[in-house]
């Protein structure tokens, strides 16, 4: 009997701890099953948005943080030095010459390499561009920048190349840029007498503003006038426009259509119908007037061109917008970083002031043709380009229109492609002490700029290089040869070189410097 009992005890202690285990097992497996697939989804290299793309068969594979669950790098890439965290993890990674990652559900590649570079921007698979709803609404898709890369964008690139962008147009926009010149100038100098101190930031944005205006619209801006009025109306759209388009929207990067957290849809929506607005108005008001042949401006060529070139009044407010918004904040931010540049180093301004005093001397103004014996002037531009790119992550990035091999990797349709330019241009492998500002290197080699040579591209390259590359950097070089001819530039306060990344890289603080009359402004 107390064997019978021991062996029920026996079979009963068996029961129990089996059906415990089983318990537990199917607790356990129900609960790990879905975490198990959870992670072999997320724990891949570039992040969940790559798990269908990384067990390809053969060649070599991509590297990529595996970054957040569901969010993938999205919270690095919000933030204001996204450029130098992924550099940073590239690096680490050893993955500088193709980086993967997942920006929530959307694949990206990025290159931190020229080699990689060139295969991105220079080839035809990479010619589109991935939308954000944003640029969508505010019309940008019916521009240059985002058309996709068909029949449409090469029609307007090619009008924007020859009445826009030519030499011959450049040249003849001379005694413009002189005028606005003149403007800032005097502006400097009011400035400076009033406060002691000059707040260059707004004064070049204001500058650049009315210089686009003007040579988009023609209108020739009086104190007062109608044209000062929409001047500032243009000021406050463009300042938005770069307010929603720097906003890093959810809804980009999920299948979902709610996730406009900001209102930025709503804000589109109100922007989109003021600048339609005030530009169709324009537009309408010329097409009135009529006789568009005497205008050396873009408007007036667009409504010159012959019937079978024309544009609807929506897409030519959409071309116009698109100028005014692009043409203005470029020029101002990198002006910005040459001055802050100038300022911390007065052995670089002393020279380039000799320079200047060498080959135009103190008796007239600078002009456009000056510009080609200014040598180390350009070598200055260039350096900040490559310490202070204006487009770190070539401000818009591209999109695979098919599958592709990109560094012999398999890359899908479809994904994100971008180029990181701020790493490329700080790395020591490439360049010779990377973190010191020594224009000198642009005078010891000559190195292109304008997209063929990947070390130093901050404009792009290929197909969709910046088309207002020229007429930027003419911009760029006559103000500042200007500016160094007439003051000497003197820091207020110890100047931050702090970076911030929105549309383009900003410094974060802004530059305040004290100016001193020279040459013939100290006569
Ligand atoms: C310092 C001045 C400038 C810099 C650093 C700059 C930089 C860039 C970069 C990096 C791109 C992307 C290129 C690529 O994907 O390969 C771009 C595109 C573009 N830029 Fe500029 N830009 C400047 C001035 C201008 C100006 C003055 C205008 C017009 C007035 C302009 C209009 C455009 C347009 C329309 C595109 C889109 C091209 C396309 O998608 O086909 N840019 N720019």
């Amino acid at each position: 009997m107390k064997l019978f009992m021991l062996a029920n005890l026996s079979i009963l202690v068996f029961w129990f701890g089996a059906t415990t285990i089983l318990h537990q097992t199917v607790f356990s497996t129900a609960l790990t099953l879905p975490l198990f697939f959870f992670l072999n989804y997320w724990l891949v290299p570039g992040g969940f948005a790559w798990s269908n793309y990384q067990n390809s068969p053969k060649g070599p594979k991509l590297r990529g943080p595996v970054g957040w669950p569901v969010l993938g790098f999205l919270p690095h890439q919000m933030g204001s030095l996204a450029h130098q965290k992924l550099s940073t993890m590239a690096t680490s990674l050893k993955a500088t010459r193709l980086m993967a990652f997942s920006l929530g559900t959307t694949r990206v590649i990025i290159s931190s390499h020229p080699d990689t570079a060139r295969e991105i921007l220079g080839g035809s698979s990479f010619s589109d561009r991935p939308i954000k709803q944003s640029a969508k609404l505010l019309m940008f898709e019916r521009a240059i920048g985002f058309a996709p890369s068909g029949t449409y964008w090469r029609h307007l690139r090619r009008i924007a190349a020859v009445h826009m962008f030519s030499p011959r147009r450049i040249g003849g926009l001379e005694a413009l840029r002189q005028k606005v010149a003149n403007e800032m100038i005097v502006e400097i100098w009011d400035e400076m007498k009033e406060n002691r101190v000059v707040g260059l930031k707004e004064i070049l944005q204001k500058g650049s503003l009315s210089n686009i205006i003007e040579s988009v619209f023609g209108l020739e801006e009086k104190e007062g006038s109608s044209t000062s009025n929409l001047t500032l109306m243009l000021h406050d759209m463009v300042k938005q426009g770069y307010e929603l388009i720097s906003r890093s929207n959810l809804e980009d990067y999920f299948p979902l259509r709610f996730l406009d957290f900001y209102g930025v849809k709503r804000k589109c929506h109100k922007l989109a119908a003021e600048v339609s607005c005030v530009v169709g108005q324009i537009v309408r008001e010329r097409k009135r007037a009529g006789d568009f042949s005497a205008g050396n401006d873009f408007l007036s060529a667009l409504l010159a061109l012959p019937q079978e070139d024309k544009l609807t009044d929506t897409d030519m407010v959409a071309v116009l917008w698109e100028m005014v918004f692009r043409g203005t904040d470029t020029v101002a931010i990198l002006l910005e970083w040459i001055m802050a540049r100038i300022v911390l180093h007065p052995d670089i301004q002393a020279k380039a002031q000799q320079e200047l005093d060498t080959h135009v001397g103190n008796n007239r103004l600078v002009q456009d043709s000056d510009l080609p014996n200014l040598p180390y002037l350009q070598a200055i531009v260039k350096e900040v380009l490559r310490m202070h790119p204006p487009g770190p992550l070539l401000s818009w990035a591209r999109l695979a229109v098919h599958d592709v091999h990109v560094d012999k990797v398999f890359i899908p349709a479809g994904t994100t492609a971008m180029v990181n330019m701020w790493a490329i241009t700080h790395d020591p492998s490439i360049w010779k002490d990377p973190s010191e500002f020594r224009p000198e290197r642009f005078i010891e080699e000559d190195v292109s700029i304008m997209g063929s040579d990947l070390r130093l591209a901050p404009f792009g390259s290929g197909r969709r290089v910046c088309p207002g590359k020229a007429l930027g950097l003419a911009t760029v070089h006559l103000w500042l040869a200007r500016l160094l001819h007439q003051f000497k530039w003197i820091p207020a306060e110890a100047v931050d070189l702090s970076e911030c990344l929105r549309l383009s890289l900003e410094m974060k603080k802004p530059l305040a410097c004290r100016v001193v009359p020279r040459g013939m402004m100290s006569q």
